[in-house]
This record gives C-alpha cells, sequence and structure tokens, in this order.
C-alpha cells in the first residue's frame, strides 16, 4: 500500500472540515476524489503535503508515518502536490522553469547558471516530450495558453520523482480536447506513480476513473466505486443537485 489514512480529522472554528474514517491507495493506482463544494476535498490535500495540520488521525505514506513531519520533509519523502494557482515563473522559458525544478534544493540562480549534471538535458527534454511542450521548450512560461501551463505545472511536480502525485482540480479552465489530453497524461503517469485527482468535471472524470472514485461529502467518506456505480448512486445524485447532476445524467 503506498498511502494509509486513518481517523483523520481537522476543524477550523469549531466546523469540521474532514472527518475521514479510512482511505487507502495503492501503488501505481489512480484515484479520483469528487464532492460538492465545502467537501473537505483540498483540506485532504492540504493535510496529505503537510501544509495543514490535522487535529487527529494518522498517515502512513510508503510505510512511514508523515504526521508532524514538515511540508518539505514530506515532499523530500515523495508527495508531490501541483496546485489549482498558477505556480509557474512566468518571465521563464520551459526549458527553466523545468531545470529549476530537477534542482529545487538549490537557489534559483545556482540552479540556472551552474554547470548541470549529465543527464539532465534529456530529462527535461523527455519530460518535455510526455507533457506535449517539445516545440514550447524555449518560449517564456508566461506566453502559453492555459493548458500548456498546466501540463508545464504537471511536469515540474513529476520533475521532482514523487511516488504520490496529488493534483487539483487539472481540467478546469481547459478546452474540451486539453481536458482529453490532460487525461490521458494523468493516466500515462499513473503507470509510473500513484496519482489523487481532485476533479469537478464528469466527462474528465469518466475519463480517468479506471478504478475508484471516492466521494466526499460534508468533509466525510460518503461512497467510494467505479465510476459507474458512483454516477447511479443517489446519495451522489442527491449531493451533486443542479450543474454537476445534469452532467451526470448525460454520461
Ligand atoms: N484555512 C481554512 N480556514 C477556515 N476554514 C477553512 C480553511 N480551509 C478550508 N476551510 C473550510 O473547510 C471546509 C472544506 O473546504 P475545502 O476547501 O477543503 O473543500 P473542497 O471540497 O476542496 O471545496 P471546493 O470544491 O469548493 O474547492 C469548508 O467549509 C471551508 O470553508
Amino acid at each position: 500500500m503506498l498511502l494509509e489514512v486513518n481517523e483523520l480529522a481537522v476543524s477550523f472554528g469549531g466546523v469540521q472540515a474532514l472527518n475521514l474514517q479510512h482511505f487507502q491507495l495503492e501503488d501505481r493506482e489512480l484515484r479520483v476524489i469528487i464532492g460538492p463544494n465545502g467537501a473537505g476535498k483540498s483540506t485532504f490535500m492540504d493535510i496529505l503535503c503537510g501544509k495543514t495540520k490535522p487535529d487527529t488521525g494518522s498517515i502512513v505514506f510508503n510505510g512511514k508515518p508523515t504526521r508532524g513531519l514538515t511540508e518539505v520533509q514530506i515532499a523530500e519523502m515523495g508527495i508531490g502536490r501541483k496546485f489549482q494557482k498558477p505556480s509557474v515563473f512566468p518571465g521563464l522559458s520551459v526549458y527553466e522553469n523545468m531545470l529549476l525544478a530537477t534542482r529545487m534544493k538549490k537557489d534559483v540562480f545556482t540552479s540556472l547558471f551552474s554547470r548541470m549534471p549529465a543527464g539532465v538535458q534529456e530529462k527535461i527534454e523527455a519530460m518535455a516530450e510526455r507533457v506535449g511542450l517539445t516545440s514550447a521548450l524555449h518560449k517564456q512560461a508566461g506566453a502559453l495558453s492555459h493548458g500548456q501551463k498546466q501540463w508545464l505545472e504537471i511536469a515540474i511536480v513529476v520533475l521532482q520523482d514523487p511516488r504520490l502525485l496529488l493534483i487539483d482540480e487539472p481540467a478546469a479552465g481547459m478546452s474540451d480536447r486539453e481536458a482529453e489530453k490532460t487525461g490521458e497524461l494523468l493516466l500515462e503517469l499513473s503507470k509510473q506513480h500513484g496519482v489523487i485527482v481532485i476533479e469537478h468535471d464528469m466527462h474528465f472524470v469518466k475519463q480517468i476513473a479506471t478504478k475508484l472514485v471516492s466521494v466526499l461529502v460534508n468533509g466525510k467518506l460518503l461512497m467510494e466505486g467505479p465510476f459507474e456505480e458512483v454516477k447511479n448512486d443517489q446519495r451522489v445524485i442527491d449531493c451533486y443537485l443542479g450543474r454537476v447532476n445534469a452532467q451526470l445524467e448525460k454520461l
């Protein structure tokens, strides 16, 4: 098991944001987490990467407990997080952004201007190929399309060689074609990494949920199952009145 979580809870000002009895993820499993706004999805990822400290509970990653560790220590253990908010350096090229990612432990100046260890260039070129950014390698990151920026963000996390990737709403704001390409990329990445994806777009969920979908509601796990089972579950449908419900009916 790559990740095992038990009795994980956190409250903010008396409001319980998360109260997760149990969650587990196998190595090289891609799990999608869905749930209405305020369900605790981002809070769960924030706790997994050490950004938020839980009140109670245990998290065992790759056989080792992570509670009490800092964000940096957790990242070094192999949990990589891609946030919804862009975090690339817009004034640097795609290549330079990727180079920085391979050398995160050094400062920006040293990373960009010191001698490059053997194999780094090849690693960056292979990653650019994987995320479809080969022809944009020397473009400024700030000039990329929204979809390309998201792929660069994913590449930056993957270049740090995490065992587990946490990805928050990767398809938000993308065209259908970009979302589809992103889905293909995540499926490909899950051959080498554990991947947890938070997503609202049900077409995208359908594409990538080849195994299990976890549904969070009010901080609790409502159900877990294959996409077909989840989308037909009355409790899930009831939680998704409105926009997402309409999407579910079309699938
Ligand atoms: N730092 C914080 N301080 C106070 N309350 C918070 C904080 N972070 C989250 N919350 C609250 O915790 C609950 C869960 O929020 P969270 O952002 O995890 O939900 P979510 O499922 O990711 O929602 P969305 O789909 O809208 O992103 C919400 O009631 C939210 O207002």
